[in-house]
C-alpha cells in the first residue's frame, strides 16, 4: 500500500476518532444528566412511599400519586438507559471504529462507505461510519470486484464495487490494511484464528465468510437448515443472525421473542458476551430439557447427558425402545390411539377442595359421555372445560348456597373484609351505602370467587387430566400393538420403568416431549404465538418428534437448525442430505432452505485432516490454510497414563492457554482428576450443572464440550475398549475439532482401527518399552 494511501487513512481515522471522542463528551453529560434525574426522582418517589397508608383516604391518594411517580420512575429510567446504550457504543466505536471500507459507484455517483459494529454519523448527518448491518454493508461480505448488488427493503439495488479494503486498528490506530478483490481477504482471518482461545467467544463481524453472510441476512426462510462442518462457523453464524434479525426488524422485533436452544449450560455463558458486544441485548436461551422441566412442572426431565450415561449401562433393548418413541410415526400411533379412547378411559381425576371432591372425575365422565364421540376429543375435552367452569360461575353467583360461605364471612377479620370491598388499584368497587343487602352478596361473591380460584385454574390448566396415567395406558397400547415389531415385554418394561421413575418426580428424555404431545392433543394448549425465531444449535441431537414439538409449540416462529450429522455423539451419524430430508417431511409447507458450510476455520489444517480422516463422511470436509503441528497418538500401558498426562499437560502449557483433557463419560473424566490430584496438577472438572470454566486445564467428557474450543485437547483414553465401535466415529471427529492448535490423543491400552486409518496424519508415540 503506497504511503499516500496510508496518510490518506490515517487522515480519515483521526477524523472519525476525534468526532467520536467529541460526542462522547456529549454524550457523558447526557447521560450524568440523565443519571442524576432518576436518583433524584427515586429518593422523591422513596421518600413518597412512607405516607401513612392506614388512613382509607390517604391510602386512596397515595396510589394515585404512588401511580404517576411510577410513571415518571419509567420514564426517566429509560432515558437514562438510551443514553448509556449510546455511550457504550460510542466507548467501543473509540476501541475500534471500523474494519471495513467499500468504494462503490452507485446512479454514477462514486462513494466511499466505512463499516463498522455501529453506525456514528457526523453533526450534519453524514454517516462516518455504517453498521455492518446497513443494507448497503451487505456489498462488503458478498461480492467481488465489479457489478454487485445489495438488498434494500425496496428490492435490489445494482452497484459497481471499485474497492475492497479491511483494516486493523488497534487503540485507535491503523496497524494494516489490505485490499482484497473477492471476499473477505485471508490475512486477516489468518490473524484471528492464529490467536489463543478464549473462554469467551468473539464477535466475527469484521470477517464474515459469503456463505457465512447468506445465514446471517436470510430474513424470507420459514426453516433455514444449516449443515456444516466442525468449526465452520455455525454458532457465529446464529449469533450474527440474531443481532442481523435485530436490527432488520427494530420495531416488530425484540430480543426476547427469539429463543436459541443450546446444549449445555457451559456453551451458554460461552457464547453469552457475543449480542452484547454487538450492542444488543442478548436472546432467551434454554437447553431442551430444562423448556421440558419448565412445561412439566413439578418433574425433573433427563437431560440427554445423563441419558448417554445411562445408555452406557442400559442394553440395546432399551436404545431400540428409545428410537420408536423418538421417530415422528410415534406421532401418528397417538392419534390413533386417542381416536379409539373412550371417556372411561381418559384418565381424570378429582378436582380437590377442602379435602373433598369439587368436581369428581365421576361428573366429568358422565358429562363427556353426554358428546358425541364423533367430535374430535380436544374439542370434547375443551367443551367439558367450559361446561365446568360455567358451572363454577354459577356457583359464584348463588354463593348463599354453599353453607360454609356465611360461616367463613364471620371470621373474616377487618382488613380482609375491607380488601374485599377494593379493586387491586385499592379502588372501592363494591358500594354498601345505596343498597347494603346487594353490597354484602357481592362481597360474599368475590370472597368466594377468590376461595374457588383453584378451581379455575385447575379447570383452566387442565389438571383433571392425569396426563402420566394416560401416558401409561398409551405405553400399554403400544405393547398390545407390539408396536415397531418391538415384542410387548419390551414395552411393558419400558412402562415399568416410566412408572418408577414417575415415583420419583423423574422422566426419561424420550417420554417427556411424548407426554407433552399427549396433553397437547387432548386439551389445545401448549402453544406461544409470542415467539418469532427458534434457533437450534446441534440440531442432530433432536429427534424428529422433540422437532416437531418445537414447531408444534412455537406455531408463528421461523425456525434455524444448524448443526453437523457427523458429530451425532448419541446416534449414527448421517448424511446431511438424509437429514435435511427428514426435516422437510416434519417442516412442511413452508419456505424452506439448506445451506452447507464445508470450509472448517477452527482447527489447524494438521488437525483438520486428521479429524476428517476419522469422520464417518470426511472428505466433504475443506480446511482452512493455517499450520501447526501433527497430531500426536501416545500409546501407553494403564501404569504409565499418570505420568503422561502429566507430562502432556505440562507440555502443552508450554505454549497453549487452555488445555482440555476430553474422555467419553463422566465417570473418565473423574478417574482423570484422581490422576491429576495425584500428580498435583491443577484443573476444573465440569459437569452437566457447570456455568463457567476459570482453570486453565479442564477436565470433561466430550458431550459437555459440544460447541466449544480449546487452545489444546488432549483425548484421554482412545483405545480398542472405548472407541471400537463404529459410532465412535463422531465422537472421535467431535473431540478431535475441538482444539484449535494442538491435539494429543492417548491411548491406554489397544489402538482402535479408527487410529490405525488415519495413520498418515497422525505423529506416533510409544512408551511401552
Ligand atoms: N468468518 C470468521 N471469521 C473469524 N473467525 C471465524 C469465522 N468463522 C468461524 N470462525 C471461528 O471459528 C471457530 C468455530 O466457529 P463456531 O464455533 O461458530 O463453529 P461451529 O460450526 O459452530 O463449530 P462446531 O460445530 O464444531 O461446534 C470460532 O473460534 C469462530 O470464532
Amino acid at each position: 500500500m503506497d504511503q499516500a494511501t496510508w496518510q490518506a487513512e490515517k487522515h480519515y481515522l483521526a477524523q472519525v476518532i476525534d468526532h467520536i471522542h467529541s460526542a462522547l463528551a456529549q454524550a457523558q453529560a447526557e447521560y450524568e444528566q440523565a443519571h442524576h434525574e432518576t436518583s433524584a426522582v427515586e429518593a422523591n418517589y422513596g421518600a413518597n412511599t412512607s405516607i401513612n397508608t392506614l388512613e382509607v383516604d390517604d391510602a386512596m391518594e397515595t396510589n394515585a400519586e404512588i401511580q404517576q411517580q411510577r410513571n415518571i420512575v419509567a420514564r426517566v429510567t429509560q432515558t437514562e438507559a438510551i443514553t448509556q446504550k449510546h455511550l457504550q457504543t460510542l466507548t467501543t466505536l473509540l476501541h475500534n471504529p471500523y474494519f471495513g471500507r467499500v468504494d462503490i459507484v452507485e446512479d454514477g455517483v462514486p462513494e466511499t462507505i466505512y463499516i463498522g459494529t455501529a453506525s456514528l454519523q457526523d453533526d450534519q448527518g453524514n454517516f462516518l461510519v455504517n453498521d455492518w448491518r446497513a443494507p448497503i454493508s451487505g456489498v462488503y461480505y458478498n461480492g467481488a470486484l465489479g457489478p454487485a448488488t445489495y438488498q434494500t427493503p425496496n428490492g435490489q439495488q445494482s452497484v459497481t464495487l471499485v474497492k475492497k479494503r479491511q483494516f486493523t486498528i488497534a487503540d485507535q490506530k491503523l496497524k494494516n490494511m489490505f485490499d482484497t478483490d473477492v471476499t473477505i481477504g485471508d490475512e486477516m482471518l489468518q490473524h484471528v484464528l492464529g490467536q489463543q482461545g478464549d473462554e469467551k467467544m468473539h464477535n466475527i463481524v469484521s470477517t464474515i465468510q459469503q456463505e457465512q453472510n447468506q445465514i446471517i441476512r436470510d430474513t424470507s426462510s420459514d426453516l433455514l437448515v444449516v449443515q456444516g462442518v466442525a468449526g465452520s462457523g455455525k454458532t457465529s453464524a446464529v449469533l450474527q443472525r440474531i443481532a442481523f434479525l435485530l436490527f432488520h426488524a427494530r420495531e416488530t422485533l425484540n430480543a426476547d421473542q427469539i429463543v436459541l436452544f443450546s446444549p449445555n449450560r457451559l456453551y451458554s455463558s460461552y457464547i453469552a458476551d457475543v449480542l452484547p458486544s454487538l450492542g444488543e441485548r442478548n436472546m432467551r436461551q434454554v437447553t431442551f430439557a430444562e423448556f421440558l422441566t419448565a412445561r412439566l412442572q413439578g418433574l425433573q426431565v433427563q437431560t440427554l447427558f445423563e441419558r448417554y450415561e445411562q445408555n452406557a449401562v442400559a442394553g440395546q433393548a432399551s436404545r431400540t425402545i428409545q428410537k420408536a418413541l423418538e421417530d415422528d410415526q410415534i406421532l401418528t400411533a397417538m392419534h390413533e390411539y386417542l381416536e379409539q379412547l373412550s371417556p372411561q378411559e381418559i384418565a381424570l381425576r378429582d378436582i380437590r377442595l377442602r379435602g373433598q371432591a369439587w368436581f369428581s372425575a365421576t361428573e366429568m365422565r358422565e358429562y363427556l359421555q353426554t358428546l358425541p364421540s364423533a367430535y374430535p376429543l380436544v374439542d370434547r375435552m375443551q367443551m367439558m372445560q367450559k361446561d365446568f367452569l360455567e358451572r363454577l360461575a354459577r356457583q359464584i353467583e348463588h354463593s348463599g348456597e354453599l353453607d360454609f360461605v356465611a360461616e367463613d364471612m364471620q371470621g373474616l377479620s377487618e382488613s380482609d373484609y375491607q380488601s374485599l370491598l377494593r379493586d387491586e388499584e385499592g379502588q372501592v368497587v363494591i358500594d354498601l351505602d345505596s343498597d347494603p343487602q346487594l353490597g354484602e352478596r357481592k362481597i360474599e361473591q368475590r370472597y368466594l370467587e377468590q376461595k374457588l380460584r383453584p378451581i379455575d385454574d385447575a379447570l383452566y390448566n387442565f389438571s383433571m387430566l392425569d396426563i402420566y396415567v394416560q401416558y401409561g395406558d398409551f405405553l400399554a397400547y403400544l405393547a398390545d400393538r407390539t408396536y415397531a415389531g418391538l415384542n410387548r415385554d419390551l414395552w411393558l418394561a419400558k412402562r415399568e420403568r416410566f412408572l418408577h421413575e414417575l415415583e420419583f418426580h423423574r422422566l426419561d428424555y424420550e417420554d417427556a416431549t411424548l407426554i407433552l404431545f399427549l396433553r397437547d392433543y387432548m386439551t389445545g394448549a401448549g402453544t406461544n404465538q409470542h415467539m418469532q425465531y427458534i434457533c437450534v444449535d446441534e440440531m442432530q441431537d433432536y429427534s424428529l418428534v422433540q422437532l416437531k414439538y418445537l414447531q408444534h409449540a412455537f406455531p408463528k416462529a421461523k425456525f434455524t437448525l444448524l448443526g453437523d450429522s457427523q458429530q451425532a455423539l448419541y446416534g449414527q451419524a448421517q448424511k446431511p442430505e438424509a437429514l435435511l430430508k427428514r426435516y422437510q417431511a416434519t417442516f412442511s409447507n413452508q419456505r424452506q432452505r439448506l445451506i452447507k458450510l464445508n470450509k472448517s476455520y477452527r482447527s489447524t489444517k494438521e488437525i483438520m485432516a486428521f479429524a476428517s480422516a476419522v469422520a464417518p463422511a470426511g472428505d466433504e470436509i475443506e480446511t482452512f490454510e493455517r499450520s501447526g503441528k501433527k497430531p500426536i497418538v501416545s500409546v501407553m500401558k494403564p501404569n504409565q497414563a499418570a505420568a503422561q498426562l502429566h507430562h502432556f499437560v505440562e507440555d502443552l502449557h508450554q505454549r497453549q492457554k487452555t488445555v482440555a483433557i476430553l474422555t467419553q463419560t463422566q465417570a473418565s473424566a473423574k478417574a482423570v482428576a484422581q490422576l491429576l490430584e495425584q500428580t498435583g496438577d491443577s484443573y476444573q472438572l465440569i459437569d452437566d450443572q457447570a456455568r463457567s470454566r476459570q482453570a486453565k486445564t479442564l477436565v470433561m467428557p466430550i458431550y459437555l464440550a459440544k460447541g466449544l474450543e480449546f487452545d489444546a485437547v488432549i483425548g484421554y483414553d482412545v483405545s480398542q475398549t472405548s472407541y471400537g465401535a463404529t459410532s465412535s466415529a463422531g465422537v472421535l471427529y467431535t473431540l478431535a475439532s475441538r482444539a484449535l492448535h494442538e491435539l494429543v490423543l492417548m491411548t491406554i491400552g489397544d489402538v482402535p482401527a479408527t487410529l490405525t486409518q488415519a495413520n498418515q496424519w497422525v505423529d506416533w508415540q510409544d512408551v511401552r518399552a
